[in-house]
């Protein structure tokens, strides 16, 4: 099984809480039919199945802090094998958060062809999250855990950027731009893979 998924193309999709990452990821589910594994919604899964893990990890997300790597690798993993028989490619969303989250997804799953940087500025995430909040039901989405989910993503995860901007794989996409203009950019660096 993962050998099939060494077939498959693996796409990291980085960014800010609240830069569009989930939005586009929509839009390359639609027009290329990438299977979408966001890490937040596979842990939101788990919370909303009322385990006793899930309530663990309720708790660590309403602090706005990272979940032990081991968890959300062993859901990215199962979650890729189940789909390895019909996927193209897998869109890895939000994940990995910091620079040894990377290491451990190469190890044990494998390597990704591109990085999806998806960048916007810091006072516009806590913008658009603020109003998503209102709507969301998300409880992270609230002012005070939004601030710390921005700190720990320029301390954190700002650095894998730079861990894979060496080896040339990092596309940087403006997501100041309206929706469709950002997913314009977007398809072009997915077409730019063979
Ligand atoms: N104006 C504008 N709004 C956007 C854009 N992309 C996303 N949004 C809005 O910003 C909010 C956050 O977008 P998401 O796609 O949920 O962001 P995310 O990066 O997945 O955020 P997390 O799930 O918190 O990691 C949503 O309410 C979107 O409607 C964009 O390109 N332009
Ligand atoms: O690899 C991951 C992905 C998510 N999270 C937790 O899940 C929350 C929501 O993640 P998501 O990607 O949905 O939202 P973001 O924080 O990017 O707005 C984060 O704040 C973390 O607490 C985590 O610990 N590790
Ligand atoms: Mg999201």
């Amino acid at each position: 099984l993962l050998d099939k998924i060494k077939d498959a193309k693996i796409i990291f999709v980085v960014g800010g809480p609240g830069s569009g990452k989930g939005t586009q990821c929509e839009k390359v589910v639609a027009k290329y039919g990438y299977t979408h594994l966001s890490s937040g919604d596979l842990l939101r899964a788990e919370v909303a199945s009322g385990s006793e893990r899930g309530k663990t990890l309720q708790a660590i997300m309403q602090k706005g802090e990272l979940v032990p790597l081991d968890t959300v690798l062993d859901m990215i993993k199962d979650a890729m094998i189940a789909k390895v028989d019909v996927s193209k490619g897998f869109l890895i969303d939000g994940y990995p958060r910091e620079v040894k989250q990377g290491e451990e997804f190469e190890k044990k799953i494998g390597a990704p062809c591109l990085l999806l940087y998806i960048d916007a500025k810091g006072e516009t995430m806590v913008k658009r999250l603020m109003k998503r909040g209102e709507t969301s039901g998300r409880s992270d989405d609230n002012e005070e855990t939004i601030k710390k989910r921005l700190d720990l993503y320029y301390k954190a995860t700002e650095p894998v950027i730079a861990f894979y901007s060496s080896r040339g794989i990092v596309r940087k996409i403006d997501s100041e731009l309206p929706v469709d203009e950002v997913f314009g950019h977007v398809a072009k660096a997915i077409d730019g893979l063979k």
